[in-house]
């Protein structure tokens, strides 16, 4: 056969590469002290030395890769960065050390709790809430009058968008942004008693100290933002800034195509106003209620009633907990997931359930599957939560184990409910067209769930 050529450069690469693959740290580090470009340098597959040595279980050369600078964040072509290839090969030690960071990473305090599911679609906190404002009707009425403030507005709990993406942080696809409406566009309706006005937060970061007192006309540099919203159709009120305007016709999956920084905003949004639309009459004696705190807190209007005696929780914004899991078989190989008769054809996703009160996180998981599949479940494992705010659930995303295996679906709620093994899952996520089902959408966090159990990179 003959030989491949190669240039000088991409043959010294692949022997580094190939150094770090087979464990070879005297090696790896004489290559990196000659050549320091050498160190994220990618060869088949997009596979960096990082990755090769995790991949083999290479601690002390990952540990040296590491010390001498390399990037832990590349992907290979299936999307798995080193750490995911550390986790899904169980060499938990250099997926430990991965995951550690820099000396100033708080994770390296709880390493075995590591998960990237803060970048989970509806988890980005791109306002400052500056909840210590709510109360300062002085500093809101300011705000409500600032040129630069932005009103986002809601019909029957959709927003107004515009069918154009954000560049500045959107993802591929993305494809709505919220219409940022400024006051003159929104003064008929600020005051209308049909109307529900929120304060949202302030654009971060803070340009400045988050207690100075602003005096009359004095600008503190923050862009606060609000929701306005209404159920009667505001189009004849409102003033729209372009023609492309229009509120989403329903909720899905159009909130599902915002950008990140957006679908955080609408999480906060949603869930509060949705609130306000249930709750407009006191839930202890049924009299009428007055908005306070921003739209944060309603209040009884009738002297004497007990909601206005000690801390009531129906005065303020309600969250619904949901447990939602990944069903690990015994022997760990294959997971269990059910598909809902509304579920488009072949998606399967992990089973979720409301928690009930006097219930542990780990009690509503065990209940809801049992009650779901039948099967019975031991260890529970806290993954990571995600907002959902249809209308206003936090989803507390768990890995499980299961003790029995045998399903028994509930046709109340579940159609079908399967164990799928580890590569049924990764062909689902790579080779979608040749898949036996299909996942749920990147945004929910029952995709997260899965992908994370597969070790891979679940946000790409
Ligand atoms: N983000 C995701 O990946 C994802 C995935 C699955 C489910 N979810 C959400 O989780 C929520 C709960 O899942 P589920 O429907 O399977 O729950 P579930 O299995 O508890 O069944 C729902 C039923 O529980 C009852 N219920 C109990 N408490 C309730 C409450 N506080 N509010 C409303 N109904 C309550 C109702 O009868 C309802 O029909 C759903 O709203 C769904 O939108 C999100
Ligand atoms: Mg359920
Ligand atoms: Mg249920
Ligand atoms: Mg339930
Ligand atoms: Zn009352």
């Amino acid at each position: 056969m003959a030989a491949l050529t190669m240039n000088p450069k991409a043959e010294m690469v692949e022997r580094f590469l190939d150094f770090a693959a087979r464990g070879d740290k005297e090696k790896v580090t004489s290559m990196i002290s000659n050549s320091s470009f050498l160190i994220n340098q990618s060869g088949e597959k997009g596979w960096t030395a990082l990755m090769l040595a995790a991949r083999n279980g290479h601690f002390e050369v990952v540990k040296t890769l590491l010390a001498k600078g390399c990037d832990t964040s590349p992907v290979n072509k299936s999307e798995q960065t080193a750490y995911d290839i550390a986790r899904f090969w169980g060499h938990k030690h250099i997926a430990t050390l991965l995951c550690r960071g820099q000396d100033g990473d708080p994770h390296r305090v709880l390493p075995d709790m590591h998960s990237d599911g803060e970048n989970l679609y509806f988890n980005h906190e791109f306002l400052d809430r500056l909840s210590e404002r709510r109360t300062d009707s002085t500093w809101l009425a300011a705000k409500q009058r600032a040129p630069d403030t932005v009103f986002l507005l809601f019909y029957s709990l959709n927003p107004l968008v515009t069918s154009e993406p954000l560049k500045e942080d959107g993802r591929g696809d993305c494809s709505y942004q919220l219409s940022r409406l400024r006051r003159p566009s929104v003064e008929p309706l600020l005051g209308h008693p049909n109307t529900t006005l929120i304060f949202l937060g302030v654009e971060k970061p803070r340009t400045c100290a988050p207690n100075t007192a602003m005096d009359d006309g004095e600008d503190d540099g923050l862009t606060a933002w609000f929701a306005l919203s209404t159920e009667e159709d505001p189009t004849e009120l409102v003033k729209f800034p372009d023609p492309q305007c229009a509120f989403l016709q329903a909720p899905m999956p159009g909130l599902l195509k915002l950008s990140d920084n957006e679908a955080g905003v609408v999480a906060q949004a949603r869930a509060v106003l949705a609130w306000h639309s249930r709750y407009s009459f006191c839930p202890t004696c049924g009299s009428g209620t007055r908005v306070d705190d921003g739209g944060h807190k309603r209040t009884c209007l009738r002297e004497g009633c007990r909601s206005l005696r000690g801390i009531h929780n129906t005065c303020y914004p309600r969250v619904d907990p949901v447990a939602i899991m990944l069903v690990i078989h015994p022997e760990g190989n294959q997971c269990l997931l059910g598909r809902k008769k509304v579920f488009p054809a072949g998606m399967f996703s992990c089973l979720a359930g409301f928690i009930e009160p006097g219930e542990t996180v780990e009690e509503g998981v065990r209940r809801e599957v049992w009650e779901e599949s039948g099967v019975r479940v031991g260890p529970v494992r806290y993954v990571t939560s995600q907002p959902w705010p249809m209308p206003s659930s936090l989803m507390i995303g768990c890995h499980a184990v299961a003790l029995t295996t045998a399903i028994n679906v509930d046709e109340n709620e579940i159609e079908e409910a399967r164990w799928f093994t580890r590569q049924q899952v990764i062909d689902a996520t790579v080779k979608a067209k040749h898949a036996v089902f299909s996942l749920p959408p990147r945004q929910a966090i029952a995709h997260y769930l899965i992908k994370h159990w597969i070790g891979m990179q679940a946000n790409l």
